[in-house]
């Protein structure tokens, strides 16, 4: 029996940058996880392209699939629905790939109730000005949506102790290696390489 892969949940305010960490971690040659891309009803950001970095629904699209029971988690967040598609999701697991979501914390706290063996890691800003300097650099969002993300930021903050792991995000490469470390080290505790000791052990 093909073994189950690992539920990798990355969360944490918007900004704090989850998606630059992203793409650096599935930029590295020796990383094998499959990105579940979700789907929103946001309107696409400049260079933003529909299939790759999000399927981009209209609302009645995404309450339709809402009813058809056909997210693992959905949220509202800032005026716009945010959801993981299930059947990708159940399907990577099930043919033992580790999947990686990349999502805000209504959806994480959702996911965790769901499947409680998962990884979840909140990626933390160093500070919470320098979580505003991001979101206005990336240039985005216009200043009202900032300072509703802002809003949003600091409750989310609050919510952290809910996680495995909090990472903090000073420096990307050091973000993305602790992301890692925390994945061998998840994947040491679960049964593949206990098994393999266990093995050993039985044969001496
Ligand atoms: N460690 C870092 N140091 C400095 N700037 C960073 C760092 N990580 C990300 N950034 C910058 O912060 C901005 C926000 O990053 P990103 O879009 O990845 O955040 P996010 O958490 O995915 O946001 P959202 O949840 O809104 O999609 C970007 O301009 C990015 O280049
Ligand atoms: N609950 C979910 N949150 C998601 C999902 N996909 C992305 N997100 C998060 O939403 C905010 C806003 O994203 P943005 O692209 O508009 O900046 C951010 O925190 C994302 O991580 C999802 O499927 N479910």
């Amino acid at each position: 029996m093909i073994e189950r892969g690992l539920l990798i949940v990355l969360s944490g305010p918007s900004g704090v940058g989850k998606g630059t960490v992203r793409k650096a971690i599935f930029s590295k040659d020796d990383v094998d996880f499959e990105y579940s891309i979700s789907m929103t009803t946001r309107k696409p950001r400049e260079g933003e392209v529909d299939g790759v970095d999000y399927f981009f629904k209209s609302k009645e699209e995404f309450k339709s699939l809402i009813e058809k029971d056909k997210f693992i988690e959905w949220a509202e967040y800032v005026g716009n629905y945010y959801g993981t598609p299930v059947d990708y999701v159940e399907q990577c697991l099930s043919q033992g790939k580790d999947v990686f979501l990349e999502i805000e914390v209504q959806g994480a706290l959702q996911v965790k109730n769901k499947f409680p063996e998962g990884v979840f890691i909140f990626l933390a800003p160093p500070s919470l000005s320098e979580l505003k300097k991001r979101i206005t650099t990336r240039g985005t969002e216009t200043a009202d949506l900032i300072n509703n993300r802002m809003t949003v930021a600091k409750e989310e903050i609050e919510m952290m102790d809910a996680y495995d792991y909090v990472v903090e995000n000073d420096e990307v490469d050091l973000a993305c290696s602790r992301i890692q470390s925390i994945v061998v080290a998840e994947h040491c505790k679960r049964t593949r390489i206990r098994e393999k000791y266990q093995r050993m052990l039985e044969v001496e």
